[in-house]
């Protein structure tokens, strides 16, 4: 399988070697800049309907760590917004920097955050999360920027579980946790076609990003910054600046929800 990370020898830069797509014509992240969206009527609010029963495990992949969701029933989905038909949930993951002024995928007017939350959808019109994921609509990740202030109580449980799940690979059990919890008050959101964030930066991603921000403490990212990208008995390499720079537009429009 294609090793790939975030370091100097196997990061973003060297990703086109063995996954062309990096080079795309819908790459994701972008940069964000709200007075180029243009308002777009016909987009519908966001519908998020969740249920903190579906919630399954948490698992360190060694690229982040992700909360995993059963998604064989349309208990947990994402309807409206710029997609058509119903998308369940499958997971959620957060990239975050090694410091304060980083972090972030999106960008907005350039302006880095220090975490993003994704949470990952695919479309109830293919089979299943694989026949979908190489699909030019087969997911839709709704992204959430994370701003330093107060601590975010809504955060709590997901970090209490992280030391269990420090190293690559190693995995939890995780239940009764609604994610809908994590999300601003409002759903005003940018939206634009792109890709994965992370190989196989497959183009099959409806990028719905909330203008609304939620906080974290910096306490709170320390925390996030003591997992690692290494599993045990490799010598230690911390999970921080797992994100992917901003990309090419490559002509296409971003459109927002609101005026
Ligand atoms: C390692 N990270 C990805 C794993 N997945 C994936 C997707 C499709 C195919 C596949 O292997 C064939 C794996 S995933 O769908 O869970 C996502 S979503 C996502 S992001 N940052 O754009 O939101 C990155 C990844
Ligand atoms: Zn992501």
């Amino acid at each position: 399988s294609h090793a790939w990370g975030y370091g100097p020898s196997d990061g973003p830069d060297t990703w086109a070697e063995s996954f062309p797509l990096a080079n795309g014509p819908r790459q994701s992240p972008i940069n964000i800049v709200p007075k180029e969206a243009q308002f777009d009527p016909s987009l519908k609010p966001l519908k998020i309907k969740y249920d903190a029963r579906d919630a399954k495990g948490i698992l360190n992949n060694g690229h982040s760590f992700q909360v995993d969701f059963v998604d064989d029933t349309d208990s947990s989905t994402l309807t409206g917004g710029p997609i058509s038909g119903t998308y369940r949930l499958k997971q959620f993951h957060f990239h975050w920097g090694a410091s304060d002024d980083r972090g972030s995928e999106h960008t907005i007017n350039g302006i880095k955050f220090p975490c993003e939350l994704h949470l990952v959808h695919w479309n109830t019109k293919y089979a299943s999360f694989g026949e979908a994921a190489d699909k030019p609509d087969g997911l839709a990740v709704v992204g959430v920027f994370l701003k330093i202030g107060a601590a975010n109580p809504k955060l709590q449980k997901v970090l209490d579980a992280l030391d269990a799940i420090k190293t690559k690979g190693k995995q939890n059990t995780f239940s009764s946790f609604d994610p809908k919890t994590l999300l601003p008050g409002s759903l005003d959101y940018w939206t634009y076609d792109g890709s994965l964030t992370t190989p196989p930066l497959l183009e099959s991603v409806t990028w719905i990003v909330l203008k609304e921000l939620i906080s974290v403490s910096p306490a709170q990212m320390v925390k996030f910054r003591s997992l690692l990208f290494t599993g045990d008995g490799e010598p230690v390499c911390n999970m921080v600046d797992n994100y992917r720079p901003p990309q090419l537009l490559k002509g296409r429009q971003v459109r927002a929800s609101f005026k």
